[in-house]
């Protein structure tokens, strides 16, 4: 289909799709195999401040230490160790400090970051899941967040997928379809890079 070029996109994200699929692909740094969680920290300018995903923390090696969730032994367990996402991005800020910020986060905060999230001066939450809603770190954290006057809403997005396709840049600017087969040397390093093509290595 041909693209209107005199009119702005229509179908460009809007802030919070924006900042809400941020923190979706800082999770994908994540190497928990379970569960892939990732926070943006953005100011009341619209300028992200931070982001961090779950890990272990510095100089212990993911491969060092455990992945596990259920051993008899909590020593053998990630959770004594690992980093929370939400944690992970007010420490990476790079800015003196996120008072006022919104957080966007894939998992709502439990109570461990729901206090980090109060004490940095944070005033609101956007979250994508709020799956473990049942369970008492969830409450505790709601708890201490409404005492606090920290805001929270759900994230629901108009789009349930956003794809990324490094490949789109090479299209040609008048349409928004791929390249056809043939051409120039560009336009198939694009479409090995979509696996169209048989690479002789
Ligand atoms: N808000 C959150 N931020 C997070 O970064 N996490 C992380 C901690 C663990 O690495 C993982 C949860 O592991 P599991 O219990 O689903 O296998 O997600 C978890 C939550 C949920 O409270
Ligand atoms: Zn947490």
């Amino acid at each position: 289909m041909a693209k209107n070029l005199n009119k702005k996109r229509e179908n460009y994200l809007n802030w919070d799709e924006y900042f809400m699929a941020t923190a979706f692909l800082a999770a994908k740094r994540s190497k928990d195999p379970c569960s892939q969680v990732g926070a943006c920290i953005v100011n009341n300018e619209n300028v992200i401040v931070g982001i961090g995903y779950n890990g272990m923390p510095k100089g212990c090696h993911d491969d060092d230490f455990p992945w596990e969730k259920e051993n008899e032994n909590p020593l053998d367990n990630k959770y004594y160790y690992v980093c929370h996402a939400e944690l992970n991005a007010i420490l990476n800020k790079n800015c003196a400090d996120v008072k006022g910020c919104r957080i966007y986060v894939g998992l709502f905060p439990c109570n461990e970051c729901g206090k980090v999230i109060i004490q940095s001066g944070i005033k609101e939450v956007i979250y994508m899941s709020d799956k473990h809603s049942h369970k008492p770190h969830t409450i505790a954290s709601k708890l201490m967040m409404d005492s606090a006057g920290v805001k929270y809403r759900q994230f629901i997005p108009k789009q349930k997928k956003i794809v990324i396709d490094f490949t789109e840049i090479n299209w040609n600017s008048m349409s928004q379809v791929p390249p056809s087969p043939g051409r120039n040397e560009t336009s198939k390093l694009a479409d090995e890079l979509q696996g169209k093509c048989d690479l002789n290595l």
